[in-house]
């Protein structure tokens, strides 16, 4: 009987009265804004789907790609009592059918799906203040705990992909983790709570003015785990990694660019820095740091590609890199790890190891006893205890001597793994082996592996202290050399 105009005009009276003296106030979160897919839609029903699996008797389950987890979320026109604080909200998600199209650029779907939040009037401004960024947050935790990691390489030859994009992908599977990471207890808790605290000091970094970054140096000989502490970090954090061939990259702008277009929470890798970048044309024959060190010296005598003796034919500087990693465009984007890893840490230029660069530096040894402790339990099931004392007293004597890497007591495990005592046995007699042929061979000069390892980590300190300042006053004696030239000139 009403025209339609009249029953627009009461209907929104009614709401007007109905608000008055109603205690709530609503905000709708439609799935599309405008043309534009709503973050705030998706990020509400990720923060609801943690809830709502627990309470609710009739949910929605979606799996989305590249994800290894499912979302459950509220059926169409339910709704849910969230907490926050303290405070109770409400949660309605409502589904419409969308009028029939005439016409559209972008067609839309037939269901217009949005979420309602219905809130106290007395405790809007807290809402809306704190508990929208905590869904944002959550939400984001929740997405990155399901996708699978990706692992990104750089394109051959500085090349695009279809999208523009100069990294390729693959779901990253690596198992590793430091359950299965063979090392030093101590260590490998130390270097946990490194990456916790890493991850977890947004806060910190910003309160202190410090790009949101940390690097990290894992030296050693092949086969100690360099590679597999890369991937239990990543699944430790639950990061995407980035393993840049510096190869492929032709100038310092790739190299940049490369760099813009990585995500935050990521680890970039630079595997074997030493073999990518020849970084020993700093030094003298005589092994000390060149007087004329600056950074235009580097960037017309390091070229990448010599370290390893093969030339790539690019030109990254080491000032390039070091650019890469603590320069301005170091810090587009946040919460990233830098990973080098070298077989030979006295080939690196000390620039690239200080502090703030490579703020951690991990040496990955050769199989200590701890560290065999943990392969026994992983490869063969038994924990120490279950072994005779007898016997594990004469692995604790010869693992030291024998200077074998994780990587090699791994292949003696794994070829007798399903007879415990013949793999014992078996490992056993290698390590003896071994362990006799180096003293034979005089490799340990009467010292056992952990005190030569702990001198070696002390000489490569030492050499840090001592040529970081002096290495910064020459660069800038340098530069005033430099200057004075110019002047006179
Ligand atoms: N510390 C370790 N804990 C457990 N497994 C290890 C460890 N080190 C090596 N391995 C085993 O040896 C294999 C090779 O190790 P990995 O590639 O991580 O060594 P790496 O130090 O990176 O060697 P390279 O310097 O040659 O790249 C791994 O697949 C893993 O199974």
């Amino acid at each position: 009987v009403f025209p339609p105009e009249l029953r627009f005009a009461s209907v929104k009276l009614f709401y007007r009265i109905f608000h008055c003296f109603s205690s709530y106030c609503y905000f709708d979160i439609t799935e599309i804004d405008g043309v534009n897919t709503n973050e705030l839609y998706n990020a509400v029903q990720l923060y609801l789907s943690s809830s709502v699996s627990i309470t609710g008797n009739r949910l929605s389950l979606t799996r989305a790609v590249n994800s290894s987890g499912f979302t459950f979320g509220l059926a169409n026109n339910d709704s849910i009592v969230d907490t926050f604080n303290g405070v109770n909200v409400l949660w309605e998600h409502v589904v419409t059918q969308r009028q029939a199209q005439t016409f559209s650029w972008r067609p839309l779907p037939d269901e217009k799906r949005g979420f309602t939040l219905r809130i106290k009037k007395k405790d809007k401004s807290f809402i809306l203040n704190s508990y929208l960024d905590y869904i944002m947050e959550r939400a984001s935790d929740i997405r990155r705990n399901n996708q699978d990691r990706l692992l990104y390489t750089n394109s051959r030859g500085g090349s695009l992909d279809s999208r523009g994009h100069p990294w390729e992908s693959v779901p990253f599977k690596h198992p590793s983790t430091f359950d299965t990471l063979a090392m030093d207890p101590h260590k490998k808790k130390e270097i946990m709570e490194d990456l916790l605290d890493f991850a977890n000091g947004q806060s910190f970094y910003h309160k202190t003015g410090r790009a949101w970054k940390r690097g990290y140096l894992l030296y050693g000989p092949p086969g100690t785990g360099k590679s597999s502490m890369i991937a239990a970090m990543a699944n430790f954090l639950g990061y995407d990694i980035y393993d840049l061939e510096l190869t492929e990259v032709h100038n310092n702008s790739e190299l940049r660019k490369l760099l813009m277009k990585t995500s935050s929470k990521s680890i970039i890798v630079i595997e074997d820095i030493d073999c990518s970048i020849n970084l020993t044309g700093r030094k003298n024959n005589n092994g000390s740091v060149s007087v004329s060190a600056s950074r235009s010296y580097y960037d017309s005598e390091i070229r990448a590609g010599g370290g390893c003796g093969e030339e790539g034919g690019n030109n990254i500087t080491l000032s390039g890199l070091l650019n890469f990693t603590d320069g301005l465009w170091s810090c587009c984007g946040s919460e990233r790890i830098f990973v080098f890893t070298t077989n030979h840490i006295e080939k690196l230029d000390p620039a690239l190891l200080r502090s703030g660069r490579m703020d951690m530096h991990i040496f990955m040894s050769y199989c200590s006893f701890p560290a065999l402790k943990i392969l026994l339990k992983n490869y063969l099931g038994c924990e120490a205890c279950e072994l005779e004392e007898s016997i594990l007293k004469q692995l604790e004597e010869v693992v030291d001597v024998a200077r074998m890497t994780p990587a090699d007591i791994s292949e003696v495990l794994i070829k007798n793994r399903r007879k415990k005592e013949k793999a014992v046995e078996e490992l056993f007699e290698t390590l003896k082996l071994r362990a006799e042929m180096n003293e034979k061979s005089g490799v340990l000069r009467g010292k056992n592996v952990v005190e030569e390892e702990e001198e070696e980590e002390e000489q490569e300190k030492r050499a840090l202290d001592s040529e970081s300042p002096k290495q910064e006053s020459e660069i800038e004696d340098n530069c005033k050399e430099e200057e004075e030239e110019k002047k006179i000139k």
